[in-house]
């Protein structure tokens, strides 16, 4: 078996279009969606990412505010900026990029931004709402695994989902999501005992451990979904995933690529949720005006 390629280039760039004229609609009932962007220190990845939202924003027609703070920040500096956007009603979405400097507590941070404003679907709250289905606001990665296989019919229902990594941002939302799709899941991590075993069962895996090619071929079932949320680099300096892909490539039967397969996802679903939220707005309006 040769794995087909679930292209996320090519899926965000089809997003993307919807998007642009669902930003058309709005900005014709004098809305405009509006993202605020906040970015800590001297990241040099996390200035890529930024950049790369300002720009899918700018395709869009998504109006962006990309503010930039300096490494020493303190906690209660970065504070009072969420602050004054969670109170400005021009703006429809807010993000902190992380990682953040040492001395400021993300947690903390993330927990800051109002939930109806959380673009990234990292509050409580809006974790809470989406593990008892009643899903809010998404995390952006996650989110955008899920339309892959709703683009290509893959179904979840009665799947054995194994999850390898339990961060905030990926895998514990990863398993309410897929959970809440009708798959059986299983979420692994590093403690996890005789993790091949696991992982041989999975007709859906999902690797986001953060180790460079740690999923080999006799880690994966024959036909088995394989999604590599790794970003990694190797010893050569170059990006792999989480996944050998070469290897994995033999047996699965779809496979995401790295670059190109699940990073793009996530910018396009950042996207779709500012414009959701900002259509959220025009509809409370609207409710409004018809009870009036
Ligand atoms: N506030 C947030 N911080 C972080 C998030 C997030 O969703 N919200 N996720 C990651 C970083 N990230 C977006 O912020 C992100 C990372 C990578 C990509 C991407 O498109 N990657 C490319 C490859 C890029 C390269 O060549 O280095 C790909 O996979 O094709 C998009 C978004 C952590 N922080
Ligand atoms: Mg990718």
């Amino acid at each position: 078996m040769v794995a087909k390629l679930l292209d996320g280039k090519k899926l965000a760039m089809e997003i993307r279009t919807h998007l642009k004229q669902r930003v058309q609609e709005l900005k014709q009932k004098g809305v405009t969606p509006k993202l605020v962007v906040i970015l800590v220190g001297n990241d040099s990845a996390s200035r890529i990412y930024v950049r790369n939202k300002h720009r899918a924003a700018q395709k869009i027609g998504i109006e962006t505010k990309d503010i930039e703070l300096p490494q020493e920040i303190t906690e209660n500096e970065l504070l009072a900026y969420v602050k004054k956007y969670n109170e400005d009603d021009s703006v429809h979405g807010i993000l902190v990029q992380l990682p953040l400097p040492a001395q400021i507590n993300a947690e903390k941070i993330t927990h800051a931004i109002a939930p109806a404003k959380d673009v990234d679907g990292f509050h409580p709250v809006n974790i809470g709402h989406l593990f008892m289905n009643d899903p809010h606001a998404l995390p952006c990665t996650p989110h955008g695994i899920m339309q892959f296989f709703k683009k290509y019919n893959i179904s979840l229902m009665g799947k054995h989902a194994v999850i390898v990594g339990r961060s905030n941002i990926v895998g514990r939302p990863m398993a309410a999501m897929m959970l809440n799709n009708d798959a059986t899941v299983t979420i692994t991590h590093s403690k996890t005992k005789n993790l091949s075993e696991l992982t041989r069962q999975a007709d859906i895996l999902i690797a986001a451990i953060g180790q460079a090619e740690f999923i080999k071929k006799t880690d994966v079932k024959p036909g088995a979904v394989v999604i590599d949320v790794g970003m990694n680099r190797n010893d050569k300096g170059k990006l792999v995933g989480d996944v050998d892909q070469k290897e994995v490539a033999e047996v699965a039967s779809y496979l995401t690529p790295v670059p190109g397969g699940v990073g793009p996802m996530t910018i396009a679903m950042l996207m779709e949720q500012t414009v959701k939220f900002a259509e959220r707005g025009v509809q409370n309006v609207d409710g409004e005006v018809s009870n009036g």
